[in-house]
């Protein structure tokens, strides 16, 4: 791993760190506030079909912004991860069961959908652990997203790509590198925010 490699995961550390010390009442008002938002962008409001994700502990919870996607009549995918490193896609139920993968996420057990769902998508909201001025986001460090996004934006109609975290986690740069796919918007519980490009 190069210079940039272990700087990410430093600051994957830190930010981990502080999320772990988020209160329940803090997650839950975090909860509310990103729903809320939803319904003030036109790009997140009037999405047909929009990537979604479960959100794992420690990320903004992403349940009651999901509800309110699929309330405003928008169809929601979730992602479940493959062995081989790549992302197969359900259509998200509430109500449906789910199971915890090896590495703490909550997947659907359902059949994933054929095809290239992502490329049918006209939002994708990208779980982040930050994203910085530019757009640039910092993931878990296993590249699902990255390999996922990197099909979709060299497609004409790219989907607009929203991460998700709280404020704090928006800083002024993030350790890059060339595959790294810059998102358009980042939401958080106190607001949308549009990076600089
Ligand atoms: N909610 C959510 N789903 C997602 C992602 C994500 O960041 N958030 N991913 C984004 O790419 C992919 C999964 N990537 C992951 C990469 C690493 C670890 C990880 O290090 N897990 C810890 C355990 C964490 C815990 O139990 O709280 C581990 O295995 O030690 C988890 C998920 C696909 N689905
Ligand atoms: N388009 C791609 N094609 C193939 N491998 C890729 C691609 N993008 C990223 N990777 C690989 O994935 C690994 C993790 O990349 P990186 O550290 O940028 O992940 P991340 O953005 O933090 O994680 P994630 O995308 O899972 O949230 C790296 O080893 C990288 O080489």
């Amino acid at each position: 791993m190069g210079h940039t490699g272990s700087a990410k995961d430093d600051l994957r550390r830190t930010l981990l760190r502080a999320r772990r010390e988020r209160s329940e009442g803090d997650l839950a008002e975090a909860a509310t506030a990103l729903a809320a938002h939803l319904s003030g962008d036109r790009a997140l409001r009037g999405a047909r079909r929009a990537a979604a994700y479960l959100a794992m502990r420690g990320e903004p919870p992403t349940g009651a912004l999901l509800a309110e996607l699929q309330a405003a009549g928008t169809e929601v995918v979730v992602p479940v991860t493959r062995a081989d490193g790549t992302l197969d896609w359900v259509t998200h139920d509430a109500a449906a069961p789910t199971t915890r993968s090896s590495i703490g996420v909550d997947e659907p057990v359902g059949a994933p959908l054929p095809g290239s769902p992502l490329t049918e998508v006209d939002l994708v909201l990208v779980p982040a652990l930050a994203v910085d001025h530019h757009g640039r986001r910092l993931g878990r460090g296993a590249g699902y997203y990255d390999r996922a996004l990197a099909e979709v934006v060299v497609r004409p109609q790219r989907p607009t790509l929203v991460a998700v975290v709280f404020a704090e986690e928006i800083l002024p740069e993030v350790p890059h590198e060339p595959h790294d796919v810059p998102v358009d918007l980042v939401l958080t519980p106190s607001g949308i925010f549009r990076p600089e490009r």
